[in-house]
C-alpha cells in the first residue's frame, strides 16, 4: 500500500491556504493582486482589440458561452502558427474578454492568438469545460487547416484544461489537431485536494469527478505514448507560488517524462501566481521569449 499523498497530511486550514494563490503574493495584498490581474487583463484586451485585426465572439459550438476571439498578426496569413489561450480563475471566474494578455507580443511575431471562453461554474461542470475546450481546438483546426501548428497555453485552472488535451480522444471529432506544443503556467493537475477546499463550493466536484478530470492521474494510468514525440510540453510555476502548486507542477512534469513526452520544467524567477501571466503582455519577459522561441523555431512549411 502507498502512504497518504502529501496533501492528505495537511490540516483543513493548511490545505485552504496552499490552494489560495492570492495569499502567496509578496509585493501586494491578496485583494490588490486580484484587482491588478483583472485590470491588466482588461487593458491588454482593450489594446489588442484596438490595434489588431480580430474576429470576436466567434461561436465554436451552439452553447451561449461557446465563443472565442481570434487575433491576427500583421499581413494576415492563415498559414501562421496558432496559440490558443485558456484563462484561469478556479473554473469559476475569469473571461475571454479580460484575458488577451499574450496577444500583442505574439501577434507582433506572426502568431495568431485565440482566446477561448468556456462555461465557468456554476453553469458549467468540469466535464463540460473539458468538452468545450476540446471542441474549441477542433473548431480552430477545421477552420484553419493550413495552420503551422496549434499551441495551447493555459494559466492555473486553464493550464489544467489545456493539460487534459494531452489525453483527448480526437477520433470522434473527425479531425486530429496539429498540436505542436503546450505551455502550462501555474497549473493544477491532480484535482483531488480541491474537493476539500472552499474552491469546490460552486464546482460541486465529487472525488470521482476530480479523478476523471485529473491529467496527473490519467497519465499515470495511461499506457499510451505521445502521438507526436516532438510535441513540446512546458510545465512552469512561479517562484512565489505555494509549495502545493510547486509540488503539482514538478510531479506532473515527472509523469510526462516517464510517459515519453518531450517535457521541460521551469520555475519562473521572482514571479507570483498572477505576475506569471500578466507579464505575458511584455515582449521581453522570460516566458514570452520561451513561448516565442518554441513556436518560431518550428520548421515552417512553405
Ligand atoms: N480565489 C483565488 C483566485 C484564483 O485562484 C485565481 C484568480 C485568477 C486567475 C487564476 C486563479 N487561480 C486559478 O485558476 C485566490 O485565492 O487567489
Amino acid at each position: 500500500m502507498e502512504g497518504p499523498a502529501p496533501w492528505e497530511r495537511l490540516s483543513e486550514e493548511e490545505l485552504e491556504d496552499q490552494y489560495s494563490p492570492s495569499r502567496w503574493v509578496i509585493r501586494r495584498g491578496a485583494e490588490e493582486a486580484l484587482r491588478t490581474y483583472s485590470h491588466i487583463g482588461d487593458e491588454a484586451t482593450k489594446k489588442a482589440r484596438a490595434t489588431r485585426k480580430s474576429l470576436l465572439h466567434v461561436p465554436y459550438g451552439d452553447g451561449e458561452g461557446e465563443k472565442l476571439d481570434i487575433y491576427f498578426p500583421e499581413g494576415v496569413s492563415e498559414a501562421s502558427p496558432f496559440c490558443l489561450f485558456f484563462h484561469g480563475g478556479y473554473w469559476q471566474s475569469g473571461s475571454k474578454d479580460t484575458s488577451a494578455f499574450m496577444v500583442n507580443p505574439l501577434t507582433e511575431q506572426g502568431v495568431t492568438v485565440v482566446v477561448v471562453a468556456y462555461d465557468i461554474a456554476p453553469k458549467g461542470t468540469l466535464d463540460q469545460m473539458v468538452d468545450q475546450v476540446t471542441r474549441s481546438i477542433v473548431f480552430v483546426q477545421k477552420q484553419y487547416p493550413c495552420n503551422e501548428g496549434i499551441y495551447l497555453c493555459g494559466h492555473s485552472a486553464g493550464a489544467h484544461l489545456a493539460a487534459m488535451m494531452l489525453l483527448a480522444n480526437w477520433t470522434k471529432h473527425g479531425v486530429t489537431p496539429n498540436l505542436k506544443g503546450f505551455f502550462l503556467l501555474s497549473g493544477i493537475y491532480d484535482l483531488k485536494p480541491i474537493v476539500y477546499t472552499s474552491q469546490n463550493a460552486p464546482l460541486l466536484m465529487t472525488l470521482e469527478d476530480a479523478q476523471r478530470n485529473s491529467p496527473q492521474l490519467l497519465l499515470e494510468a495511461a499506457l499510451t505514448r505521445p502521438l507526436d514525440p516532438a510535441c513540446h510540453v512546458l510545465v512552469s510555476v512561479g517562484q512565489h507560488d505555494s509549495p502545493e502548486f510547486h509540488r503539482q507542477s514538478k510531479e506532473f512534469y515527472q509523469i510526462l517524462r516517464q510517459g515519453g513526452w518531450n517535457a521541460s520544467f521551469e520555475e519562473i524567477h521572482d514571479m507570483d501566481h498572477f505576475e506569471i501571466i500578466w507579464n505575458l503582455t511584455q515582449k521581453d519577459y522570460v516566458l514570452t521569449q520561451m513561448i516565442l522561441r518554441t513556436i518560431l523555431q518550428e520548421p515552417r512549411r512553405h
